[in-house]
């Protein structure tokens, strides 16, 4: 059986919301509702769900971005709520993200390779010429090049962001990367080019993905094993032949059905 690099227990996350008629009174979402996972070492779990089930929360809870009400997340044997500030901030570098919207993300004032090469600055990872050469191989690996160092984000397309913000995290050679709609805000054939990138460097640098979608048709392409979010609940978790071949949960289903032109579950996999 594969080693499991992360695994989250009883995770329970509630936000307060003003309500009522002029929002004097309080109400709780349970945005996180008793959730575990598992994530095997070099596989990818996608977290599937419709808006509002939770998927973000989740990611952001793994990361220790924001405090959990309770549970714990281990990584690697170490509960990562125990850890001090200080470890944690040197746990980030195995621990990163690529987010939905790489523009959003990318800081519109500083240049490419200041983007890439600002983990390796922060985290202290070798001298100043050993960063700039793995910013380098790093761009060059995406598909960008040594010259776009110098520009600008906006003198990007969005699937050139994409590959921009992915290189500014597996710069850092983490061992887990959270893919928040990674191309959700990408054309299609931009999709299937993004999502061939995630799978050759998942290869290659052993990464182990959580991989966080809407979209079902994205998710069979990428996924070795999915979890399924409901309000906050994890309500069906496995392979993903198995989730895709014989859902157990009417929710699942009606997620399947959702997919638009969907085959029959066995030509998914040929
Ligand atoms: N900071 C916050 N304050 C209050 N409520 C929040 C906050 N963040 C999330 N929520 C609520 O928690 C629930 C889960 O939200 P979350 O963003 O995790 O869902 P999601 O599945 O990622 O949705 P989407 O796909 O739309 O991003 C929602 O009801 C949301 O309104």
């Amino acid at each position: 059986m594969t080693d499991l690099i992360l695994t989250a227990s009883n995770l329970v996350k509630t936000f307060s919301q003003r309500s009522g008629k002029f929002g004097m009174a309080t109400s709780e979402i349970k945005a996180l509702d008793n959730v575990s996972i598992v994530l095997r070492a070099g596989t990818t779990l996608a977290i599937v769900g419709e808006s509002g089930s939770g998927k973000s929360t989740l990611a952001r809870c793994l990361l220790q971005l924001q405090p959990l009400d309770s549970g714990e997340v281990i990584f690697q044997g170490e509960n990562l709520a125990k850890l001090s500030a200080g470890s944690l901030r040197s746990m980030r570098k195995h621990l990163q993200m690529i987010f939905q919207d790489p523009f959003a993300s990318l800081n519109p004032r500083m240049r490419i390779g200041e983007i890439v090469g600002e983990g390796l600055l922060i985290h202290d990872m070798g001298s100043r010429t050993e960063q700039q050469s793995k910013v380098v191989q790093m761009l060059k690996r995406v598909g960008l090049s040594e010259a776009d160092m110098q520009k600008y984000p906006h003198e990007f397309s969005g699937g050139q962001r994409q590959r921009i913000g992915i290189a500014r995290a597996l710069v850092l050679q983490p061992k887990v990367v959270v893919c928040d709609e990674p191309v959700s805000a990408l054309d299609v054939s931009i999709q299937a080019q993004i999502l061939l990138l995630l799978k050759e460097l998942q290869a290659e640098m052993a990464l182990s993905y959580i991989f966080i979608s809407h979209d079902l048709r994205v998710v069979r392409h990428i996924a070795d094993d999915v979890a399924v979010m409901h309000q906050g609940k994890v309500v069906e978790q496995g392979s993903v032949i198995d989730i895709y071949q014989s859902p157990t949960q009417d929710y699942t289903r009606n997620l399947l059905q959702a997919i638009p032109g969907r085959k029959h579950a066995t030509e998914l996999h040929a």
